[in-house]
């Protein structure tokens, strides 16, 4: 039987964030997140922008292992943000992608752009630890949670004006979405067995409501496919690996923004 990475992955996420709520209780992080700055829209920033890329900080996968092991992110956020990208996206997820919080602390004051926190976010906490750093959306998994989770999470986001990227990778996860749902990403990659295929985006696309910002996430690294997807109706293009797996991310991200000939 094929083992699904997704669930070892919740299964200790559950336990970081016991452990993290341990050292600082809620209200503490709570209190961190009053007075801060509302925050901006990247529903807003996708659709304002001529290609809709959110370019990705991201060291290592379960997949791929390291894809940069140096990675900087008092470096790479800017250099994306100078190359034109419409939004941010960091992992800070460690035992699984060597990323951190601190990725985003690093990054918030050297760039405009919205960052999302992308996290296996299974509780509230996370999405005030979001907001203490001053990211500005965060990544909801349908397929870690139950259509009620999805709901109290997204809410929660909102009160705290953190906009919300649900991520479906199957018809089946429909029932996530909700009022509180900004933007909907379909995931090309099956994240309990990693297989990545576009073909996912376009095989749902007709399938998701027409009022919704949708975005394409995983695997792409060709123009030509971006351009397919945008036909298809899809205004947000989620882009790791194809710029961190090269020595210089900013300018790949910049040579594929010119690539795509808009
Ligand atoms: O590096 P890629 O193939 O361009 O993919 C980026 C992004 O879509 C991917 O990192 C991702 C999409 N959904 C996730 C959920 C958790 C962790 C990672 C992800």
């Amino acid at each position: 039987m094929e083992k699904d990475i997704l669930q070892d992955i919740i299964a200790q996420k559950r336990e970081e964030v016991a452990r993290q709520q341990e050292a600082v209780s809620l209200d503490q992080l709570i209190r961190l997140t009053e007075n801060l700055p509302e925050g901006r829209s990247m529903k807003q920033a996708l659709a304002a922008s001529p290609h809709g890329i959110i370019a990705e900080f991201k060291r290592h996968s379960p997949s791929k292992g390291w894809i940069h092991q140096e990675a900087d992110s008092a470096v790479i956020p800017p250099a994306y943000e100078k190359a034109g990208a419409a939004a941010l996206s960091i992992l800070t997820d460690t035992p699984f992608f060597k990323g951190s919080l601190k990725d985003i602390r690093t990054a918030r004051p050297l760039v405009q752009l919205p960052i999302l926190r992308k996290d296996f976010i299974i509780s509230p906490y996370q999405i005030y630890q979001a907001k203490a750093v001053q990211a500005d959306a965060i990544l909801l998994i349908a397929a870690a949670l139950t259509p009620a989770e999805c709901r109290t999470l997204a809410h929660t986001a909102h009160e705290l004006h953190l906009e919300v990227l649900m991520e479906i990778h199957h018809e089946r996860e429909l029932d996530c979405l909700n009022e509180d749902v900004d933007m909907v990403g379909v995931n090309n990659r099956n994240l309990g067995t990693f297989h990545t295929d576009p073909g996912n985006s376009f095989r749902l696309a007709s399938l998701l409501p027409h009022d919704v910002l949708k975005v394409s996430e995983s695997g792409l690294s060709s123009p030509a496919l971006l351009r397919e997807l945008r036909d298809a109706g899809f205004r947000g293009f989620l882009i790791g690996e194809t710029f961190m797996r090269t020595y210089n991310p900013g300018r790949a991200l910049s040579d594929f923004i010119q690539s795509l000939k808009l």
